[in-house]
């Protein structure tokens, strides 16, 4: 921990300092950064007719009851995408908004297989999104990665067919996770796929504890030998996994907006986040689907900071940080940036 005395930063400086203040996002999947007006646009551009009248009316539908009942509307949605400028298109406008929302380093979820069971070839989705990488790196300063993910509810052979298919593509992507429908699907289907990612030095994440049981949670990390959490909000059940997740300092990438829309918790009053950064967990705030959920990196910050009057610049600065620390860039690079940050809130505290 630094120096700074963050007893001198007043809540009312926390809106502008959030915002302001470096952090990394590693938990969005790109497809639910789609905005229902570029839905709009791309299915124009591409003839697909679309089951809404207007951007208003598909808006309307975003009523989500629980997981499935996102997942069903959120590939749909992604049936507008077919060519590579697409892919290019969707990410470019994310990064966009990551850098107003000083984003310095995004890991961004794919879900191929929503794509090449449509006949949209893997390359294409890989060689559109990263091209929007590299323009996000070189124009906004932005640093971002791809991990591609599987879909839970289809077979591990599936999930094989799929890794198999990426690999000329290998030095596009930084890792694989695990995403889609968890109840019913638990990480120990996925081991063997897991398992051949690692051989090829991949980063291995998964979603667990969203929907599911802390034993998912549990199998993810001993059975798929995942580096963090998706989610992992359910760790609250169980005291002893919450003390093996603070001892080992295993990231969680909690999506606060998300968790409410989908029925995850409540209100986010009730959030368990406060109890789990208490305990000493290695929680970071992301966006999951910011064009389904009600908003950005920021807007979720902001959201909770609001909803948690207790909270103040010291639990700012942690979440921030957890963020930048808990990413894949290089050490040297997860330095400068956490240095950044010390410099951000240091000045608040002048
Ligand atoms: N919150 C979420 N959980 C599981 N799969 C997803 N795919 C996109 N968002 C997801
Ligand atoms: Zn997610």
């Amino acid at each position: 921990m630094t120096d700074i005395d963050f007893d001198r930063i007043p809540r009312s400086a926390l809106p502008g300092l959030l915002a302001r203040a470096p952090k990394a996002e590693l938990h969005m999947h790109i497809e639910g950064s789609l905005e229902p007006e570029l839905i709009f646009a791309l299915a124009a551009r591409n003839g697909v007719a679309l089951p809404y009248a207007s951007v208003d009316a598909l808006r309307q539908a975003y009523a989500f009851t629980d997981l499935q009942s996102f997942l069903d509307i959120y590939y749909a949605g992604a049936s507008v995408l077919l060519h590579e400028q697409d892919f290019y298109d969707m990410a470019w406008a994310y990064f966009e908004k990551a850098a107003r929302d000083r984003v310095v380093h995004a890991e961004l979820f794919f879900d191929p297989q929503t794509h090449t069971a449509r006949g949209v070839p893997i390359g294409t989705v890989i060689q559109g999104l990263s091209r929007a990488c590299a323009d996000a790196n070189d124009r906004l300063g932005v640093s971002g990665a791809l991990i591609l993910c599987f879909l839970r509810h289809l077979s591990e052979e599936d999930a094989f067919a799929t890794l198999e298919q990426a690999l000329p593509w290998r030095a596009h992507f930084i890792g694989v996770g695990l995403d889609s429908s968890e109840r019913g699907h638990p990480p120990s289907k996925f081991q063997r796929v897991f398992a051949r990612a690692a051989e090829l030095g991949l980063q291995l994440v998964a979603h667990a504890g969203e929907e599911g049981p802390p034993a998912y949670i549990e199998e993810a990390l001993d059975l798929l030998g995942v580096e963090r959490i998706d989610h992992g909000v359910r760790a609250i059940e169980s005291q002893a996994l919450m003390a093996r997740l603070a001892k080992e300092r295993v990231p969680l990438t909690v999506c606060p907006l998300s968790n409410v829309k989908l029925c995850v918790v409540h209100d986010l009053a009730d959030h368990p986040l406060p109890q789990l950064l208490a305990a000493g967990l290695a929680v970071t705030i992301n966006s999951d689907d910011p064009a389904y959920f009600g908003g950005y990196v920021n807007d979720n910050l902001l959201a909770l900071f609001d909803a948690l009057p207790r909270w103040g610049a010291r639990e700012a600065y942690q979440l921030l940080r957890n963020s930048l620390e808990a990413s894949f860039a290089p050490q040297s690079q997860r330095a400068a940036w956490v240095a950044a940050l010390d410099a951000e809130f240091a000045q608040a505290a002048r």
